[in-house]
């Protein structure tokens, strides 16, 4: 579990988070998104006292991160794949990190394997890694620990479309375990697929956070009748939510087949009955950030 009560981080008169309060519970992955600046890299560094906060607090597995007795076997950390010691290889950057968290040698070998860096690869120095191989092996090293928690920036950066789809197995796979994961990615059709939860977040405040089905989820049904007043009243007696879509259609959480008969019930004759897509991250994203993203700048 992750908690940041009221977290804020001021640089000069400015503030790059500013009151953010959000969980991240355990057997879910949560998806920390925003546009860029909006404050998740400092959000994050908080978490894992690499940063100062101005004011608020926050815990990983019920304790300040500060206060944990070894943190990397609490909390695995990825935030800046290209932060590796360039002339060390992929093995002894691991092997280093094994001896201080007191590890067994053979754990390298685990995380090599189960981020599938081969032999070869891990005796290569890192200067020579490509993006991909980088965030791998960030990702061993953050796994090293047998951590109960990971805490991931833009850790699909550079990975090829399998890569990604092995990430998303991993991360769910964790999840599954119990395992706390907070991820942050711009990738928003993969962060739709892996994520159960979602942070939103844009000029370093919260503006959404809830579960991914119930942020995404909406009026499912399109439909028009000869009489959409008399079919709205009559949908909202048989309890499901309506409202007007931007279309002039109405907007229904009813399915259908329930508008349908609904429809017939009322004696009201439908002209256009359509199953509409749900929300899409994209979408939902553009939505709530639109406010808060960078100007376009044109040229
Ligand atoms: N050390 C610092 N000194 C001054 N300003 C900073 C510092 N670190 C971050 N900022 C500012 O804080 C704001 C939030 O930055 P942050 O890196 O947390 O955003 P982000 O959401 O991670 O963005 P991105 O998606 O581009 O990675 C930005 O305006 C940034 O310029």
């Amino acid at each position: 579990m992750i908690t940041a009560q009221h977290l804020t981080k001021r640089y000069g008169d400015r503030a790059a988070v500013d009151d953010i309060s959000f969980v991240a519970r355990p057997g879910r992955v949560t998806g920390f998104l925003g546009p860029n600046g909006a404050g998740k890299s400092t959000t994050m560094r908080m978490l894992c006292g690499l940063t100062t906060p101005t004011s608020g607090t926050s815990t990983i597995l019920g304790k300040p991160f500060r206060a944990l007795p070894c943190p990397g076997r609490s909390i695995g950390v990825l935030l800046d794949a290209s932060a590796q010691h360039a002339g060390r290889t992929g093995r002894e950057t691991l092997a280093l990190s094994a001896r201080l968290m007191g590890l067994p040698a053979a754990r390298v070998d685990e995380t090599l394997a189960q981020v599938g860096l081969t032999d070869q690869e891990a005796r290569g120095r890192t200067r020579t890694y490509s993006l991909g191989m980088r965030q791998r092996l960030g990702l061993a090293h953050a796994l090293l620990g047998d951590p109960a928690v990971l805490m991931l920036d833009e850790p699909a950066n550079g990975l090829d479309p399998a890569g990604i789809r092995w990430m998303r197995d991993l991360l769910r796979g964790f999840a599954a375990e119990g395992g706390t994961v907070l991820l942050s990615s711009h990738l928003l059709r993969e962060m739709e697929a892996v994520c159960d939860d979602l942070v939103i977040i844009g000029g370093g405040r919260v503006l959404a956070h809830d579960s991914a089905a119930a942020l995404l989820s909406g009026p499912s049904t399109r439909v028009r009748s000869e009489d959409d007043g008399a079919l709205a009243s009559a949908l909202a007696g048989a309890g499901h939510d309506v409202e007007r879509a931007d279309d002039g259609s109405l907007a229904t959480t009813a399915a259908t087949h329930e508008v349908g008969r609904v429809a017939l019930a009322a004696a009201i004759a439908l002209t256009e009955l359509r199953a509409a897509t749900t929300t899409g991250l994209e979408q939902l994203f553009f939505d709530t950030t639109a406010p808060h993203g960078r100007e376009e700048i044109s040229a």
